[in-house]
């Protein structure tokens, strides 16, 4: 399955029209942060189930997946940054439907950098839509790395607590162990979308692959005033989120798209074009 170019539904779902001609909802998400913090790592778990030991960083690519939510195919796109100079934020600012901003819980640099990230996102959010009440869009913040939990640098308190003050949601995870864990965010986030894109999905039940996140997943299918955040606990093992509230973002954007590659059900690494070497499955 190939795919072209995305539109706008009359109730504003993103959708792109497939090579058998078929309307599929699309969600693009954006991984940012500073480098080496595990975008790629995640990236590549995601989409292959596989952990990734090298790569070629210089890259910026946007990967996809085809998954099934409530019944329906949905294109799930991930643009993993690269981002040294901090150069044109555009691509992805406009593109995204939601951003997923990443630390390593091993680098307090990092984590400053993520802070960074969340500001710019907000920022152009701001921009974009002051006063307008337009339509929302995620924010995630990630702590990845929490296998090397002895190396520890930023506690799970600062990161939820960094993530309340810009109204994200906030999840712990590593891109080297378990891969449920980082589908459940990927599919939470992608779930969000989906309901931010079409708010009568809302009420419809969830498609959960893990009973560990069923409870979670249960209370972001609620509408957003029923809701009750959950805190994130120091010292519990990820995933856990906290989603006090989503931060509306802007809609009016489609992909400048890198190497965009369409993975299938069965995704090979050798779909991969960043030379990633993948020694785990
Ligand atoms: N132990 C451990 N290593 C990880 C994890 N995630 C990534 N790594 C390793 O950290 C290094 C950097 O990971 P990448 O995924 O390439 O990081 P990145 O954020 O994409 O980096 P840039 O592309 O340079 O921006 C690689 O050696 C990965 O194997 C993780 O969760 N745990």
């Amino acid at each position: 399955m190939n795919a072209t170019g995305g539109r706008k539904t009359s109730n504003n779902l993103q959708v792109t029209t497939t090579a058998h001609g078929s309307n599929l909802p699309e969600v693009n998400i954006a991984l940012l942060g500073a480098l080496g913090v595990g975008k790629s790592a995640l990236t590549v778990k995601y989409i292959t189930k596989r952990f990734i030991s090298e790569y070629d960083p210089d890259l910026e690519d946007t990967y996809s997946k085809v998954e099934i939510f409530d019944q329906q195919e949905v294109i799930v796109r991930l643009m993993d940054t690269c981002d040294k100079e901090g150069k044109e934020p555009d691509r992805y600012l406009k593109w995204a439907d939601a951003f997923l901003v990443v630390y390593s819980i091993t680098s307090r640099p990092s984590f400053k950098h993520a802070q960074q990230y969340l500001d710019l996102v907000v920022q152009n959010q701001n921009q974009r839509h002051a006063g307008t009440g337009n339509s929302e869009c995620p924010l995630i913040l990630i702590g990845n790395k929490v296998d090397l939990e002895r190396y520890r640098q930023v506690s799970k308190l600062e990161g939820a607590s960094c993530a309340k003050k810009y109204q994200a949601i906030f999840f712990e995870t590593t891109a080297a162990e378990d891969y449920q864990e980082v589908e459940n965010i990927f599919h939470e986030v992608a779930r969000h979308i989906l309901r931010e894109q079409d708010p009568s999905s809302a009420l419809k039940p969830l498609y959960i692959g893990d009973d560990k996140v069923a409870s979670t997943a249960n209370r972001n299918s609620l509408p957003r005033n029923q809701r009750s955040p959950t805190s994130a606990l120091p010292n519990q093992r990820s995933p856990t989120s906290t989603s006090p509230r989503i931060t509306l973002m802007p809609k009016d954007r489609r992909p400048d798209e890198k190497n965009f590659v369409m993975v299938d059900r069965n995704p090979k690494f050798k779909l991969f074009n960043k030379g990633f070497k993948i020694f785990q499955s």
